[in-house]
């Protein structure tokens, strides 16, 4: 019996991922492409990664009481198959049998002399269903409420408790099982067309989204893509409303000076140069790292409009160095930060980040937030965003900055804005003026929208 290539191809997505801290929707595609797998086998591989790194937390846990041994006595390589096979019992429609079988050949393949056990604990996993494991798996971890609900939602615990205090900030805690759920779901793909580039609109080319004016769905995404090279690209609609956020704002008057500060790999630098055009306003991009820079070139190359794009550490920019010695009118600031807001598309994310990288990303926040104000021109507007919904990041980061800079910025009225931008009104919760979408509210990934206007 011989292993299928999208199991292959699977396998070794996650051992990179595992060994070499590789990128799963980075190096999936490289993967996909180099085995040369049909649409199906394609789909299948992609599947099988992303929903096991997603669930590895709670595969782990079935693994450590199938096999009745803790995890970290596994044989990594091993357990990476067992993670896979559990994934195919528990998690999809793939029969039983092919499931063990094709997990004992690979193990063959991989480690031989693991085989029988790999057969074992994959047959006492498919004694059992989904259901009975998760009861299990919670009867079993030890610790409290948030241990048990982190083991069978396979999150880390401190995430889950930061999502917690986001949703109950809106009074909406009892939102975090939907929210959870959203977390292991796979997105759709999705599309924006970018804005005044050609005839069809977003209803012409697939599915409009619900909110975003500019985005679609389609049954074919990538094709859509190819075949409108530049000006139809991937981007969840939750990035699309936070760059319509600073273009759509207030009208724009010609000649305005636009900066995206920490651009790569540019998805929003698109849609902002894209309204820029139309606006007739000037537009520049900077990056930190070059690579990411190069994308945002890349990024832009579909809309007519001369982007700069500039490699440098926004911490340290200058407006006479961008070319704007009067400072930026507009300046997106989609900063660095956890992430938590786009686990969902980023499977291994969760495993990865620790909470020490929330006191350094909002150190790092503060600092390119304090950047992009000096780099405000008089009465200028500054869009603040992040794909977290963590407190810190959020809320924490904002307020922190308002009050250095005393009165001499001031909060703008996000949530009127981002409203009068959509399609159809989003149901928003807790207090402005900031903006919280959501993967399980919204269909979004989480992000977050705040608008400060420069002061005199
Ligand atoms: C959240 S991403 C931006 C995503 C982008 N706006 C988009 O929609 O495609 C943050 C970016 O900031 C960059 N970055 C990190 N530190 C920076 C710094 N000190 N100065 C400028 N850019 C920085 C990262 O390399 C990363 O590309």
């Amino acid at each position: 019996m011989r292993v299928s290539p999208s199991r292959i191809v699977a396998y070794e997505v996650l051992e990179a991922v595992r060994a070499d801290e590789a990128y799963a929707n980075l190096l999936l595609p490289n993967r996909i492409d180099r085995s040369k797998l049909s649409e199906a086998d394609a789909a299948l591989a992609t599947e099988l990664t992303y929903g096991t790194l997603r669930m590895q937390g709670f595969y782990d846990a079935v693994i450590a009481l199938a096999a009745d041994r803790p995890t970290d006595r596994i044989d990594p390589p091993v357990l990476d198959i067992l993670r896979l096979g559990v994934h195919q019992l528990l998690a999809t429609r793939v029969p039983t049998h092919a499931a063990v079988n094709e997990s004992v050949v690979l193990a063959k393949r991989i480690s031989p002399g693991a085989s029988g056990f790999v057969n074992g604990v994959l047959r006492t996993v498919s004694r059992s269903t989904a259901e009975e494991w998760r009861g299990w798996v919670e009867q079993e971890t030890r610790g409290g409420a948030d241990a048990k609900l982190a083991a069978v939602t396979s999150h880390p615990e401190w995430i889950v408790r930061a999502l917690r205090a986001a949703l109950a900030r809106e009074d909406r805690a009892d939102e975090l099982d939907a929210l959870l759920a959203a977390d292991n779901a796979s997105p759709r793909v999705n599309l924006v067309a970018l804005p005044g580039l050609g005839d069809e609109t977003p209803d012409d080319l697939g599915d409009p989204n619900r909110f975003s004016p500019i985005g679609l769905t389609a049954p074919r995404p990538l094709d859509l893509v190819a075949a409108h090279e530049g000006r139809v690209r991937v981007q969840d609609e939750g990035s699309q409303l936070a760059a319509l956020a600073l273009s759509r704002a207030r009208p724009v008057t010609p000649g305005e000076r636009w900066l995206d500060l920490c651009a790569g790999p540019g998805g929003k630098t698109a849609v902002l140069a894209a309204e820029a055009l139309a606006g007739d306003a000037i537009l520049t991009g900077n990056e930190l790292v070059p690579a990411r820079a190069e994308l945002v070139r890349r990024a832009v190359a579909g809309v007519p409009l001369d982007v700069r794009v500039v490699v440098g550490d926004g911490r340290r920019a200058e407006a006479s160095d961008l070319g704007a010695e009067d400072g930026f009118d507009r300046i997106l600031l989609d900063a660095p930060c956890t992430g938590l807001g786009a686990l969902r598309r980023r499977p291994e994310a969760r495993w990865r980040k620790a909470p020490s990288d929330v006191a350094e990303l909002t150190a790092l926040q503060g600092d390119l937030f304090d950047a992009a104000v000096r780099l405000l021109a008089p009465d200028g507007l500054l869009a603040y965003v992040t794909c977290s919904p963590h407190a810190s990041e959020t809320h924490g980061t904002l307020t922190a900055a308002l009050e250095r800079w005393g009165g001499r910025i001031e909060a703008v009225d996000a949530r009127e804005v981002v409203q009068s931008v959509v399609r159809e009104p989003l149901d928003l919760a807790g207090e402005g003026p900031t903006v919280q979408l959501w993967p399980h509210r919204h269909g979004t990934d989480a992000m977050f929208i705040a608008l400060v206007r420069r002061v005199g």
